[in-house]
């Protein structure tokens, strides 16, 4: 059994030497994340780490992986050497304390098949972890489930984003992409592409909403009640304050079943592809539902003619075609055979369905992570409102966006581009995010408060006193959840609205719909909140998302900014949307969460962890990840660090940080796309050699510029030397000995390939 190799990035392997803060924590911990990002780490923080040192520095790591958060949550399996601190749980108690200065990266939010084949590659590993129990008959079984189901989707943001956000283009960013406009499909007005959503039945319409009186302060519960009276306890122990925003809303199951099947049949009608975009990943209990009903309605009469086969298999419409047709391939011939031709039979049947790697014959189907929405529907509107067909071809599509809350959103970007033609990088405004997100906020904090009814009845939440706050009569099978918004985040994101609006100079707008129960109790705190401030000579508004949409929309084609002041999920989408059409990314944004308590988180970009490019690396040992991202959340922490601390170091590293980023984009150093050019590592090596230079050139620190005058020199004068010792590694496969938990010696010499910049740094 391999013991765990020592990781770089563990703390006790490298940082060791290194002075600690006074409290003996790292001035700045860094995360140990997934997939493309944790491969460019392996690169970048060898740099980070020198030159952080020369101003008193520490960065110490911590490990919210997958499969570090799996190794963590199963102690009492492992073999001691192969045992790993719950960095998660520590990480989330030191956002709350005002010293805090985490750099975070994006990290896999795991879906159910992602969850299994990490396990999978763990245990053959030697990590004698158990299997995940689907259904989990002994006790033991079901402490192992809640565990894994702990870990499953969008568990580590929620934990760590103690404030609310602050997403923005950095102006270098902003003027490179005006004057290096990135590629946008052309946008036909008699384009079909179109957005479907259900507008009745679904959680948009069935919202109810309470601000929370103090009489009803406690621990509420949510219940079940049958038909025959029979009261079911879902969830114990909800925490409720006064001055809380709580609500509860279902999306009806029959209701939902029906316009699947219309959908499927109109993609058909028009010849259109068929797509669904969800967010199973966040959403991670309602999402993975929705998309096991669209399965299943695509799949109708082939799960009604197996209906024996599939129960034994154990097949679940939810975890998508993927694991269907891997289960399938476990059935003896022919009855194999017969599956799979009747399930091609009906996939031929259906409308073609947009892919996500029609080389590889990957559905929008196969496995609910593979499309999220915040990333799929800007990459969409961005290519001209076409995606990929089964054909390899480009398409109009039906985006299906089952609920109504938001989808007016991208109908409203999709017919202005219809009308007046793609947006022109080259020309457009901006718009900027600030987003309520403290405290497991909205949407996204509800998958614990998420259930599927289990019969008719009655749904609905009891407060500490026995009064009833919100009910819902429901049918079996319906999905519902209770959605809970703090009071000081509402504060705390009204204040952060109004000083960006302020620091801009630019017009707010808090897309928030009057005629939506919970949209209308944030209004009356926002307008209770915001004479709080001084607003004199601001232009702040409230709009109904769609109308907030078209408006900024609008804007941003005439070269105008206006700043997004949204809930959770608006923040998500937006922060994706704008982005990719402005900069071509979501990666290049700078992503800042000012902690309730004082400290600092600083995400990087604000998209996620590209799988994809994970199998380029492998493939040809070519890394396309863009880091600025991570450069950018760097020089944000840095300025905190400088301004927390008063260390002036700190704020020449930040100051010079910041000129290596613009001369980076400058020279257009950014990775490229094809092997021969430079890539990620290579534009580590850039932005190593032009902060080196940066620091050699400045006066305000002695020792900072005496220490980097020779490294710039040696980077400089070995520029062409070092790029050819990059470069001449790409072309061929890489192996990197693993996916979810890849050995960091092996990650290490395939990330760090010339010798001359090792010694330099090192
Ligand atoms: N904060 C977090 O922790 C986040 C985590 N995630 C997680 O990430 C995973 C993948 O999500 P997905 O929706 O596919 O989104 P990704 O952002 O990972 O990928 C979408 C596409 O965006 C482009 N892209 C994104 N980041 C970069 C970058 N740094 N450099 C270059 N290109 C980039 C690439 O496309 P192109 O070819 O167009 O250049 C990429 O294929 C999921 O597990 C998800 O949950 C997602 C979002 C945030
Ligand atoms: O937490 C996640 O799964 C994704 C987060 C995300 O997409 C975002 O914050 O932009
Ligand atoms: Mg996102």
């Amino acid at each position: 059994m391999p013991a765990r190799l020592p990781l770089p990035s563990d703390p006790t392997s490298s940082l060791r030497n290194d002075t600690m803060a006074e409290n003996g924590r790292p001035d700045i911990l860094y995360t140990k994340v997934d997939e493309a990002p944790e491969l460019a780490s392996a690169s970048l923080l060898p740099i980070i780490r020198a030159f952080t040192k020369q101003a008193g520095i520490t960065v110490g790591i911590k490990d919210i992986s997958l499969a570090g958060r799996i190794l963590a949550a199963f102690p009492d399996y492992l073999a001691d050497a192969q045992k790993q601190p719950d960095d998660l749980a520590e990480l989330g108690t030191l956002v709350t304390e005002p010293d805090a200065n985490v750099i975070k990266l994006p990290n896999i939010s795991a879906s159910q098949p992602q969850l299994n084949a990490a396990i999978k590659e763990l245990q053959a590993q030697g990590y004698k972890l158990p299997d995940y129990p689907s259904e989990p008959a002994t006790e033991e079984e079901k402490s192992v489930k809640a565990r894994y189901d702990a870990i499953k989707g969008s568990a580590v943001n929620p934990v760590l984003r103690e404030g609310n956000s602050d997403r923005r283009a950095p102006k270098a960013v902003k003027e490179y992409a005006k004057k290096n406009p990135h590629s946008m499909g052309a946008w036909a007005p008699t384009s079909r592409t179109h957005v479907a959503t259900m507008e009745h039945d679904d959680f948009a319409s069935n919202e109810k909403s309470v601000t929370v009186p103090s009489a009803s302060a406690g621990k509420a519960r949510i219940e079940h009640v049958a038909k025959d009276g029979t009261v079911t306890v879902l969830k114990d122990n909800f925490a409720l304050e006064a001055g809380d925003v709580v609500d509860g809303t279902f999306m009806s199951a029959k209701a939902l079943a029906k316009f699947l099947v219309e959908q499927i049949a109109d993609a058909k009608a028009q010849g259109v592809l068929f797509s669904v975009h969800l967010k199973a990943t966040m959403m991670k209990v309602s999402d993975p539902i929705i998309f096991g009903h669209v399965v299943s309605a695509f799949l109708k009469d082939v799960f009604a003619t197996h209906a024996e086969t599939f129960a034994a298999l154990g097949v679940n419409p939810d975890l998508g075609l993927g694991d269907l047709e891997a289960k399938v391939a476990t059935l003896p011939q022919p009855k194999r055979g017969d599956v799979e031709a009747d399930i091609k039979a009906a996939l031929d049947a259906g409308p073609a369905m947009y892919m996500v790697n029609s080389d590889k014959g990957i559905t929008n189907l196969h496995v609910s992570s593979d499309v999220i929405i915040d990333a799929s529907m800007p990459a969409l509107i961005r290519a001209g409102g076409k995606g990929w067909g089964p054909d390899g071809k480009e398409h109009d599509a039906k985006c299906v966006i089952p609920d109504s809350s938001y989808a007016g959103v991208y109908d409203a970007v999709i017919e202005f581009c219809k009308k007046n033609g793609a947006l022109d990088p080259a020309k457009m405004g901006t718009v900027p995010n600030v987003g309520l997100m403290a405290q497991k906020a909205e949407e996204y904090g509800s998958h614990p408060q998420t259930f599927k009814a289990a019969s008719d009845g009655t749904i609905r939440i009891v407060d500490a006193a026995g009064r009833t706050l919100i009910e819902h009569a429901v049918e079996a099978g319906d999905i519902w959840r209770a959605c809970l918004t703090k009071d000081a985040p509402i504060r705390d994101w009204v204040k952060l609205g109004v000083s960006r609006a302020r620091l801009s100079g630019m017009p707010g707008v808090f897309w928030l719909d009057r005629n939506r129960a919970h949209d209308a109790e944030l209004i009356k705190k926002v307008e209770t909140y915001l004479p709080e401030h001084d607003t004199s000579g601001l232009d702040l508004k409230i709009m109904a998302p769609a109308d907030a949409a078209r408006y900024s929309t609008e804007r941003i084609a005439k070269g105008l900014d206006t700043i997004s002041i949204t809930g959770n999920v608006l923040r998500d989408y937006l922060t994706d949307l704008y982005p990719i059409l402005e900069v071509g990314t979501s990666a290049k944004m700078l992503s800042i969460v000012p902690l309730m308590n004082g400290g600092g988180l600083f995400e990087t970009g604000a998209g996620g962890s590209a799988p994809k490019h994970v199998q380029q690396l492998v493939e040809e040992n070519y890394l396309r990840w863009d880091s600025l991202g991570e450069f950018c959340a760097l020089g944000a922490s840095l300025e905190h660090l400088a301004n927390a601390k008063g260390n002036a170091k700190a704020q020449v590293l930040a100051d010079t940080l910041d000129k290596a980023i613009e001369k980076l984009l400058d020279e257009n150093k950014s990775p490229q796309r094809r092997v021969g050019q430079i890539d990620n590592r290579g534009s580590h090596f850039y932005l190593a050699m032009y902060w080196a230079q940066a620091l050699a050139a400045q006066d305000r620190d002695a020792a900072l510029k005496a220490h980097f005058t020779p490294i710039a020199d040696a980077l400089t004068t070995n520029e062409a030397k070092i790029v050819a010792e990059l470069n001449g590694v790409q072309g061929k496969p890489a192996d990197i000995g693993g996916y979810y938990h890849a050995p960091a010696d092996k990650v290490v010499a395939v990330m760090r390939p010339s010798a001359t910049l090792n010694a330099i740094i090192g």
